[in-house]
């Protein structure tokens, strides 16, 4: 967790339309990601891949992270994709439809054609695969695991619903198991689990509703389509003072308990132990990533290993 990169808001930028690209400068979000897969039509799928080199390459000043959403690598445009962009350096690239490991692996493998290539550093381009299937949803533990790049995993509703002839409805019953398997996956190998879209972007309250669940859930963040859905993500994953407040008291109050030998403690009556501290440290730290605290954490004290 030290040094976590915050990743709640990924707002897709169509790849075929010039007046959106050259707004990412000003977006507040924590990362964009320039899509040439299902918002650019088929008719435009090679002029969007050159409007997007163009743009990256004016793009030199980045201020936040920078993907491309690539076609899946089996369709006649995922690697002329990949040709066009790498060498105007995006940080990485989101791959959709990555519904086995190999599919990831495969990327990999490109990538570090195309790092040897252009003489960049092995590893230099990361990768956030899609997961928008049952098939992904029933692999994603392996895919998880399929790379050292990987920033996490991303799950996308909309496919997924696809894939399940399903309706995706505001309340998400339906995507409640594949989104719980999906930060399995992402905790377990250690790695960033991000949110589907919201796709009504006149929804303020719908889509502060579906944030508040999926932060509760284990995700550290949503895509998005539209800028205005950043503010009220970045409102719901900012921790609260309240539990800032009792994050730091439970680092005093566990402090104090070894000073007493023992490695529990009662604060106001609830118990206190290593997961609690564990919960209040990741809570402070989210809190210093947002600028909120400015504290020094050493976590060898904090967790009684001095
Ligand atoms: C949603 C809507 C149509 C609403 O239109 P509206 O007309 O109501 O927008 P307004 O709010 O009125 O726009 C006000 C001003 O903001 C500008 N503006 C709007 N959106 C902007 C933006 N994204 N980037 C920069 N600029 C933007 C606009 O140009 C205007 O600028 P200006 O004229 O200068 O005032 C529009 O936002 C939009 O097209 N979004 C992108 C859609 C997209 O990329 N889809 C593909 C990715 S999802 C997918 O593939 C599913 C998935 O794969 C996903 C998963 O992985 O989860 C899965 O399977 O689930
Ligand atoms: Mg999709």
């Amino acid at each position: 967790m030290a040094g976590f990169q915050l990743r709640r808001s990924l707002l897709y930028v169509p790849g075929n339309m010039p007046s959106m690209l050259q707004n990412i400068p000003i977006f507040q979000c924590d990362g964009v990601m320039i899509d040439l897969e299902d918002a650019v039509p088929l008719s435009e799928k090679d002029a969007a891949r050159s409007l997007v080199r163009s743009f990256l390459q004016t793009y030199t000043e980045r201020n936040k992270e920078v993907l491309v959403r690539i076609n899946a690598l089996d369709t006649k445009w995922g690697h002329d994709d990949l040709k066009a962009v790498l060498p105007a350096l995006p940080d990485g690239i989101r791959l959709p439809k990555a519904d086995r490991p190999e599919i990831v692996e495969t990327l990999d493998t490109l990538l570090t054609e195309f790092e040897e290539e252009l003489g960049l550093e092995i590893g230099r381009f990361r990768i956030l695969p899609s997961i928008e299937s049952a098939e992904g949803v029933i692999n994603c533990i392996k895919t998880a695991r399929s790379t050292k790049r990987l920033i996490g995993l991303a799950f996308g509703a909309e496919d997924y619903t696809a894939s399940l002839e399903i309706e995706r409805t505001k309340r998400g019953e339906e995507l409640f198991a594949a989104r719980t398997r999906v930060v399995w996956a992402c905790k377990a190998a250690g790695i960033q689990a991000i949110d589907t879209i919201f796709s009504d972007a006149g929804d303020m309250e719908g889509l502060r509703r579906e944030t508040e669940l999926i932060k509760t859930l284990g995700f550290s963040g949503k895509s998005l389509v539209n800028p205005r859905q950043i503010e009220v993500i970045h409102e719901v994953f900012a921790p609260k003072q309240a539990e800032v407040d009792y994050a730091l008291q439970v680092v005093e109050a566990i402090q104090r308990a070894r000073e007493m030998g023992t490695g529990v403690i009662s604060l106001g009556g609830k118990m206190v132990d290593a997961p609690v501290v564990k919960r209040a440290v990741r809570v402070l730290k989210t809190a210093q990533a947002h600028g909120l605290i400015d504290i020094e954490l050493n976590e060898e004290v904090i967790y009684g290993q001095e």
